[in-house]
């Protein structure tokens, strides 16, 4: 008998496109054949280290409503909490890897497509969002990054040996990991989550990946 396909399975075939979009971006592409301009990424590493800092406060808020309502709280709650902890290992990574390229991170202003993904992700921190909601952003978030650098890293890709270690930090097996246990949860809740949920959910999706693509387009020189 074949296996049901899951609803995340569901969507990454009905937007494939825009996934494709989100995880397959010139950005990315020029990192994976080293043509990237360096000061692109040194606007995208200044601009993600704002981003990353508010995405803490996002985590903290699924790690409470999966404390709350979720049937299997204690998986959700120790792979949230390991979200967590990485993040803080990342906030520390950020200031080096920032020093290392001469990148003042004190003197950095969010642009409006940073300030505008973060202001979604706060809207989503609000205790009426149910659970399903954030954990599905939570886990297209770290999707999107794990997929985007882990394709500068495969065989045949010409990354840069300085960009190497950034490609690492989402690309690795661990990481990979990590985002099939959110995905996981996001497939369970999804299960037994009302219609409503459901298509509150996949619209959550999708603009996840909207928000990611126009997030990569500000390293290039947009606003
Ligand atoms: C814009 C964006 N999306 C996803 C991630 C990955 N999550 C945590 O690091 C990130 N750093 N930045």
């Amino acid at each position: 008998m074949e296996a049901k396909m899951t609803m995340t399975e569901t969507w990454l075939r009905k937007h494939r496109l825009l996934y494709v979009g989100a995880t397959r971006h010139p950005f990315i592409h020029g990192i994976r054949d080293g043509s990237i301009d360096i000061s692109a990424f040194k606007t995208w590493l200044g601009q993600d280290y704002l981003f990353v800092r508010a995405f803490v406060p996002f985590v903290e808020s699924v790690l409470t409503k999966a404390r709350k309502g979720s049937n299997d709280s204690d998986n959700d709650v120790e792979v949230i909490l390991g979200g967590l902890a990485a993040l803080n290992d990342e906030i520390s990574w950020f200031k080096n890897e920032a020093s290392k390229w001469g990148v003042q991170l004190s003197n950095i202003v969010p642009q409006k497509a940073n300030l505008e993904y973060c202001r979604f992700l706060e809207s989503l921190t609000s205790p009426e969002v149910e659970y399903t909601v954030p954990i599905v952003a939570f886990w297209v978030i770290e999707t999107v990054y794990q997929e985007s650098f882990a394709h500068c890293l495969e065989d045949g890709s010409e990354t840069p040996a300085e960009l190497k270690e950034t490609c690492q930090r989402w690309g690795n097996e661990g990481f990979r990991e990590y985002c099939n246990s959110l995905r996981k949860i996001a497939d369970r809740q999804l299960e037994k989550a009302t219609d409503d949920a459901i298509s509150k959910a996949e619209a959550t999706f999708l603009q996840v990946l909207e928000y990611e693509v126009d997030f990569w387009n500000m390293s290039h020189g947009g606003t």
